[in-house]
């Protein structure tokens, strides 16, 4: 058993959204196929993996140093112990040889993507889902029914309050009971009224979320979170810069509501000083580490044996990204959902084509590896590149 080729593209996902740091008009993806010489179910076993939303695609360095390393590397190296599949965690060694630690962003996004994929080649090789095998590899019980909230609400050209509550209302018509909108990209008082209408529009059918994407400094963090709190929101998301644990810490005294970040926190180590330095508080806070931006599955492993030794539940956790990765992680080891984005990142995003979302939650189809054969535009465009 070996992996005879890895390849990747580079694939638009733009659109003329903006949030409070970035717009996407020039936003990519790296699509990844780990080819195997296993046959199962009368296929070739491909895997495939892409890189999340809000970083650009990683084709050089996954062309010209992670692919190489893995392609160079002894095939019986790379295997359990038995011989009887891939082994992630060999995997990941392979490719993290000869990198010194620290700057995690310079290749997270890369090591990730190729881990995804090579998740996905070993449950098609064990024909199981991967939260079946994820779960079984614990000795836990997976739960198929996964929590998901609607995430959206950007800023857009020509956007006014009523496209932002149809965009809502759209989100309440199709399952979801959490939606989630983008701040600090407009002065205070004019987020102040596209929150309040967005409140009003969603009643007590859902409940709002508000995303600053990194945006404030502490002033402003400050001010937001007086005018916030006068709001029963479902989280206040990446105040400050991802790194500035203190300004996160000090946000606490101003913000009893409940506040989320970690979606641009690359490692374990990183993750690890959010919880030691960033005031976080593990009854109500919300963690985001999105395994496809850090390192994948293999160091998401870690990041969670991190939040174990601080007291913290994997029920906190609800990844950035709309993945099914996460999705699979979610189900598989015991985490509270997953973000989701209706109408953006296709293919990408979303779920196969026959989950529903009832109640806030989907419920994961039996299909083998991360599923990514049940959503027919997403298949197409990764067959194209390696079948
Ligand atoms: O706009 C983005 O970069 C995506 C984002 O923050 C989120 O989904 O939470
Ligand atoms: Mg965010």
């Amino acid at each position: 058993m070996r992996i005879i080729e890895i390849r990747e593209v580079t694939k638009p996902i733009s659109s003329p959204i903006r949030n409070a740091y970035i717009d996407f008009s020039k936003m990519t993806a790296s699509l990844v196929a780990v080819v195997t010489d296993v046959m199962r179910n009368g296929r070739r076993v491909v895997g495939y993996g892409f890189n999340s939303n809000g970083r650009y695609g990683q084709g050089g360095l996954i062309r010209e140093r992670f692919r190489d390393r893995i392609l160079g590397a002894d095939p019986a190296s790379l295997l359990n112990d038995d011989g009887s599949n891939l082994d992630a965690h060999r995997i990941w060694a392979a490719m993290m040889q000869n990198e010194k630690p620290g700057g995690h962003g310079e290749r997270s996004v890369a090591v990730g993507t190729i881990d995804m994929a090579v998740w996905d080649a070993i449950a098609k090789i064990e024909d199981k889902p991967l939260f079946r095998l994820l779960a079984e590899r614990k000795g836990i019980e997976p739960d198929p029914r996964v929590f998901v909230y609607a995430a959206g609400g950007y800023y857009y050209p020509g956007k006014d309050d009523a496209a932002l509550r149809a965009e809502m209302r759209g989100y309440l018509d199709r399952g979801y009971t959490v939606v989630k909108m983008k701040i600090g990209g407009a002065r205070i008082d004019e987020d102040r009224r596209r929150i309040e209408s967005v409140l009003e529009e969603i009643g007590d059918q859902a409940r709002l979320a508000v995303d600053a994407n990194g945006r404030f400094d502490l002033e402003t963090a400050i001010a937001y979170a007086k005018m916030l709190r006068g709001y029963p929101l479902f989280w206040y998301e990446e105040i400050g810069d991802p790194l500035d644990y203190a300004l996160q810490a000090a946000i606490s005294e101003f913000y009893p509501g409940p506040m989320a970040t970690g979606e641009n926190l690359f490692s374990h180590q990183d993750a690890r000083n959010l919880l030691r330095y960033g005031g976080m508080r593990p009854d109500r806070d919300w963690l985001q580490f999105d395994c496809a931006l850090s390192y994948g599955l293999v160091e998401f492993e870690r990041t969670l044996e991190v939040l174990d030794q601080f007291g913290w539940s994997p029920r906190r956790v609800i990844p950035h990204g709309g993945h099914q990765m996460s999705l699979n992680i979610a189900a598989g080891l015991g985490l509270g959902g997953n973000e989701s984005y209706p109408d953006l990142f296709q293919p990408y995003g979303g779920f196969p084509d026959m989950v529903k979302v009832e109640d806030g939650h989907i419920t994961m189809p039996e299909l083998p590896g991360i599923g990514f054969e049940g959503k027919a535009d997403l298949i197409g465009v990764m067959r194209d590149l390696a079948e």
